[in-house]
């Protein structure tokens, strides 16, 4: 135990987010208009090469000029191993108005990829006299970026996010698979006549997880690629929620609504977190400690779970 109190993460919903690529401007009122709480306007892998300027003009155009409510609207900018990723960042901190809140740096392997981009960042608020500081987000989809992810999460004060890029992510770490998050036919364990599969991703995300929380920063679950398997999406993103993650990636519309319901507490759960609030009090008037709820222990570590999740109910209900 550390005498350090842990940071808390940016108190905003962050259940889904909604990717779509910048160079489909006819998307851009359908992602404003949706149940997503972060908006993800792309330059990077759904752009193509030649298309990355008209792309950039587009987002520019969509920021300033659609109706974007209260959604958390970032930009992803493209990799720092490309010649795109200076002139995204200042054309858009110097053309785009105030309602942009977020760059996303995909393909962060070590802490000063997220400091040279901080440093930009500033140069370009400072020049500009923008008021409204941008905040950052970063994808971990390489093994560099996993192996240094704690120097990740502690590189910007300006970072919120941290999510896991199961595509890139595989191809770095030389998986054999193309497929995107979720179970992968080969990854089972033999027992007897029967295959239990296991998860291949579960590592990753604790590592992210663990990160995040010691620098309070949000652990989000990335894309999940066959969007015409609802049952695959949801169990990917019940493991992520049950892990710490607070959101996933919807890469088509239909997976918002998925992302809604896992990531935001159900009816049962809450009750039950409130029920043992309660039986915890009355614990503490009975000068106890520890006290039997359904048969279980609970405790005043109990007491920190629910409030996780009463938190978690709070937060979206005072937000939506
Ligand atoms: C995946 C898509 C290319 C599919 O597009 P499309 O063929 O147009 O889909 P549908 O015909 O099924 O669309 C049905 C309606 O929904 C609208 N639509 C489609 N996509 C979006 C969207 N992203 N946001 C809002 N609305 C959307 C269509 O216009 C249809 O509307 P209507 O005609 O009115 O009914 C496409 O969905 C897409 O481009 N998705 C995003 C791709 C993307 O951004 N990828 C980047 C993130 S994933 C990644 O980069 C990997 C990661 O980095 C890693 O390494 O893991
Ligand atoms: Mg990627």
């Amino acid at each position: 135990m550390s005498f350090r109190l842990q940071p808390a993460a940016p108190n905003r919903p962050n259940r889904c987010q909604l990717f779509g690529p910048g160079s489909r401007t006819a998307l851009f009122e359908k992602m404003a208009a949706s149940a997503a709480d972060v908006i993800n306007l792309d330059l990077e892998d759904s752009v193509a090469p030649d298309d990355k300027p008209q792309a950039r003009a587009n987002i520019i155009e969509a920021i300033n000029d659609v109706d974007w409510g209260n959604k958390h609207l970032a930009v992803r900018i493209n990799g720092l191993d490309t010649p795109y990723w200076y002139r995204d960042v200042v054309d858009i901190l110097e053309q785009a108005g105030d309602r942009i809140d977020q760059i996303m740096i995909p393909k962060v392997g070590c802490a000063a990829d997220v400091y040279a981009v901080d440093a930009l960042v500033t140069a370009v608020e400072s020049a500009m006299g923008r008021r409204k500081p941008i905040a950052l987000e970063v994808i971990i989809e390489s093994a560099a970026g996993i192996a240094h992810v704690e120097d990740i999460a502690a590189a910007s004060p300006r970072l919120q996010a941290m999510s896991l890029g199961a595509a890139d992510f595989a191809a770095s770490m030389g998986m054999q698979t193309t497929g995107i998050g979720g179970t992968q036919e080969n990854y089972y364990m033999q027992h007897g006549e029967t295959r239990h599969y296991s998860d291949p991703w579960h590592w990753a995300q604790t590592a992210i997880v663990a990160a995040c929380r010691t620098h309070g920063v949000l652990p989000v679950d990335g894309p999940f690629g066959d969007f015409s398997d609802d049952e695959g999406f949801r169990a990917q993103a019940r493991r992520s929620a049950t892990l710490g993650m607070v959101g996933k990636w919807a890469i088509h519309p239909k997976q918002i609504a998925l992302c809604n319901e896992v990531f935001t507490p159900s009816a049962e759960a809450l009750a039950e977190a409130r029920e043992i609030l309660a039986a915890m009090e009355q614990a503490k008037k009975n000068g106890e400690g520890a006290t039997v709820y359904k048969g279980r222990l609970v405790d005043i570590a109990s007491i920190k779970q629910a409030e996780v999740i009463v938190s978690q109910a709070d937060l979206i209900e005072n937000n939506t």
